[in-house]
């Protein structure tokens, strides 16, 4: 922000005159000590009870103790301009060897009784309830709950905090005195060293006083900054609230010690990482917590992504406000993690030396963290709550002669004060309650918008310089702190998502498919059912099968086998179910199941052998059917030729092959009753019945030899047919 023209004029003056001050010895250190003292303990009785009664209206203290109060204030305040119109020249006095400005120093700042505290805004003068931090104590959890509750009722304003940095050594060396002093932790008192030789200016206001959240000594340590400053705020985030936290002030004042510090003294950034891990850690052991971390800066106008550099990113305007579109978010799952990923970014970070600072960030950069928890209510439906962290180190006002003249620093200055310019315009028209906050005037703004107009709790930590060489940007650092005080950002809502169960993201699918496995399942129980009744069912057979075939088996059991597959005894219901799809499973039903197969296939093969048997014995049939046939035609053809006159009187007998044969065997008959005939008795053809029943070849052996026979009788003996006689004549 610019810093005024009189500060400058004042920077040069005390310059110029600064060996002159250190070179004057001590007139008098314990002059007027009691009064001033007393002054100071008056004042601050004083500013105690305003607030009290502002706080409690109704309570308001009573005339007389006022009145003395404020009798005994103007009399000490007469003595102190009493005072300091004897001592003019020791306004100016301050101890250069100072380190810590705590109460105990507190009389080392002249002039104090005769300035009245200018007011600020309309409670500056009241000890106001710090909405996010409290440095003197830690809050209690019904405390924090009260807090953040009456922050969502009626919206809260940004908190202020001031830090002061130690004197460095080359201030020191350059004879610099510390020109701030900090008392109460929280009022800061700015002294202006004048020239002792302008005279016509000793008596002008030398101390200008500012009242703050909390303000930090040169003293304070890292872990104390972070816990009043941002404690309260990480809870808030891990609630689903959002949280910004920016450190603002001149080049060199401290901001990048403050949010990002060193290896051995971490910064908020770091300690507000490590506790909100260490926060997820104790609330949730299931995963809940899910943390997404960027990293970005806004460099001479444009926006760039630390964590994977490349094109500078565009800034658009959505439904969550403010975003860089293609900004890249990494899930972090430890503090180690996080830790590898900022150095990371800052080592992409646009840093160079300048006259002020020999690792001067010349660029805004903001680390966002967000958080988010799910978590299942009663009903199965899907709570889900973001918070977002943004942990913001602005780049330093500065005045080109602090920095440099060269080109691009001067351009990258210019830069730098035009953003920031824009975050004073913003800061104006907020404070002032203008409908139209000029947040596109530069990417900065633009980024805070959420932080400094949103629904979102905010911290600002205004660092300063305590050298006097560097007043003009203290006092414009502390002006523009003290007038973000009066920012009225909205009530920081919970920003809560609730999923109905149905509407969850592949919620109807996943039900769906839920049904399905259950359909499937019904169906593939039914199947091994009826798998298991069918297998009875053949067990059954075999064994019927095995027990007529008298293959000796244990009969089984008529209830086993009747027993249906429901029915199944609680044993049988325990037994490992294995899968219908996986043909390789071997089991004691299996084994029975190949048992009584193989009993069936060797009945079948019986049956076979049984059937083959019977076409064997049906053809054997045939064929003795058949000779029998052929005998009877014989016989009746014989008897015919003993009925004819010529014939002679021996008996003559037609002779075969097979009645020449010696007499064989009967042939085995499954039925005994009739003697089979010879197998090879040769058919006798109409050729040798003729041949044999003519004359000429009488006593001829031909092929059918004919033997007079007179016993031969038939064989065959068949059912209806007579018995032939015994004797082989035949006379008729
Ligand atoms: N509280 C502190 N205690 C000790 N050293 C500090 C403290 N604050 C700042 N410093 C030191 O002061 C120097 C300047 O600090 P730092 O770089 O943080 O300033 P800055 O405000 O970020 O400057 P710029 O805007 O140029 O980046 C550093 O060397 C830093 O170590």
């Amino acid at each position: 922000m610019p810093v005024s023209t009189r500060s400058k004029v004042l920077n040069q003056e005390q310059n110029g005159q600064e060996n002159t001050n250190l070179n004057l010895p001590f007139r008098n250190p314990h002059q007027g000590l009691k009064e001033k003292m007393k002054a100071l303990t008056l004042l601050y009785e004083q500013q105690k009870r305003a607030s009290f009664s502002l706080r409690n209206p109704n309570q308001s203290p009573k005339p007389e103790d006022q009145r003395f109060k404020t009798h005994q204030l103007l009399d000490s305040c007469k003595k102190g301009e009493r005072f300091h119109r004897q001592d003019g020249k020791d306004s100016n006095f301050v101890d250069e060897e100072t380190k810590e400005n705590n109460v105990a120093n507190a009389d080392r700042i002249f002039g104090i009784n005769s300035v009245p505290v200018k007011p600020s805004g309309p409670s500056s003068t009241v000890i106001r309830k710090l909405s996010m931090g409290n440095g003197a104590r830690k809050a209690t959890a019904a405390e924090k709950g009260e807090k953040l509750e009456n922050l969502d009722a009626c919206g809260s304003r940004i908190s202020v905090f001031v830090r002061l940095r130690p004197m460095g050594k080359k201030e020191r060396e350059n004879g610099s005195r510390c020109c701030v002093k900090i008392l109460n932790k929280r009022d800061v008192y700015l002294t202006e060293f004048t020239n002792d030789n302008d005279y016509l200016r000793l008596k002008r206001l030398r101390v200008r006083h500012f009242t703050f959240d909390s303000s930090f000594p040169d003293t304070t340590t890292q872990r104390e900054v972070y816990s009043t400053t941002t404690g309260d705020l990480l809870e808030a985030v891990l609630e689903g609230r959002n949280g910004s936290v920016f450190c603002y002030g001149a080049t060199g004042a401290g901001k990048t010690y403050t949010m990002l510090g060193t290896m051995e003294n971490p910064g908020v950034m770091v300690l507000a990482i490590k506790d909100l891990f260490a926060k997820v850690r104790q609330r949730s052991l299931d995963g809940n917590h899910v943390v997404h971390l960027s990293y970005l800066e806004v460099y001479n106008e444009t926006v760039r992504d630390l964590l994977s550099p490349g094109r500078p990113l565009i800034l658009r305007e959505d439904k969550q406000g403010i975003v860089a579109a293609g900004l890249t978010q990494y899930r972090a799952y430890s503090t180690d993690e996080v830790m590898a990923l900022l150095q990371r970014g800052n080592q992409n970070r646009t840093t160079e030396p300048t006259r002020c600072n020999e690792t001067s960030s010349r660029s805004h950069a903001i680390l966002q963290v967000i958080v988010e928890y799910r978590t299942r209510d009663a009903f199965m439906n899907t709570l889900s709550r973001i918070g977002k962290l943004s942990l913001i180190d602005l780049a330093g006002s500065e005045r080109a002669v602090a920095t440099d003249q060269r080109t691009l620093r001067s351009l990258e200055g210019a830069n730098i004060n035009r953003s920031l310019l824009a975050l004073s315009s913003c800061i104006n028209a907020l404070v002032e309650g203008k409908k139209h906050i000029p947040y596109r005037n530069s990417k900065l703004t633009q980024l805070l918008k959420d932080s400094l107009g949103g629904s979102c709790n905010t911290v600002m930590i205004a660092n300063i310089s305590p050298s006097d060489h560097s007043f003009g940007e203290t006092q414009n650092t502390l002006h523009w702190a003290d007038r973000a005080k009066e920012i009225r950002v909205k009530g920081c809502e919970v920003n809560e998502e609730v999923v109905q169960v149905g509407e969850q993201e592949g919620g109807p699918d996943q039900a769906k498919l839920l049904l399905e496995l259950q359909e499937e399942n019904r169906e593939l129980r039914v199947q091994l059912a009826k798998q298991q009744q069918k297998l009875l069912t053949l067990q059954a057979e075999t064994l019927a099968a095995a027990n007529n075939n008298n293959i000796s088996q244990t009969p089984p059991s008529i209830s086993s086998l009747m027993t249906p597959p429901s029915a199944l005894t609680a044993q049988q219901k325990k037994k490992p179910r294995h899968s219908l799809l996986s043909g390789t499973c071997f089991t004691p039903e299996s084994s029975k199941r190949s048992k009584a197969e193989e009993a069936v296939k060797e009945l079948q093969l019986t049956v076979k052998a049984l059937k083959m048997e019977m076409e064997r014995m049906k053809r054997e049939h045939g064929l003795q059917m058949k000779k029998q046939k052929e005998e009877l035609m014989k016989d009746l053809c014989s008897k015919k030729s003993e009925k004819t006159p010529e014939r002679s009187k021996e008996t003559r007998r037609i002779v075969t092959r097979g009645s020449l044969r010696p007499k064989e065997k009967e042939l085995k008959s499954p039925s005994h009753r009739f003697a089979s005939p010879a197998a090879t008795a040769k058919k006798r053809s109409f050729w040798d019945i003729g041949v044999a029943n003519s004359p000429s070849l009488d006593r001829r052996k031909t092929r059918s030899h004919v033997h007079v026979h007179q016993e031969a009788p038939s064989m065959l003996l068949q059912p209806g047919f007579a018995r032939p006689r015994t004797t082989t004549h035949m006379k008729h």
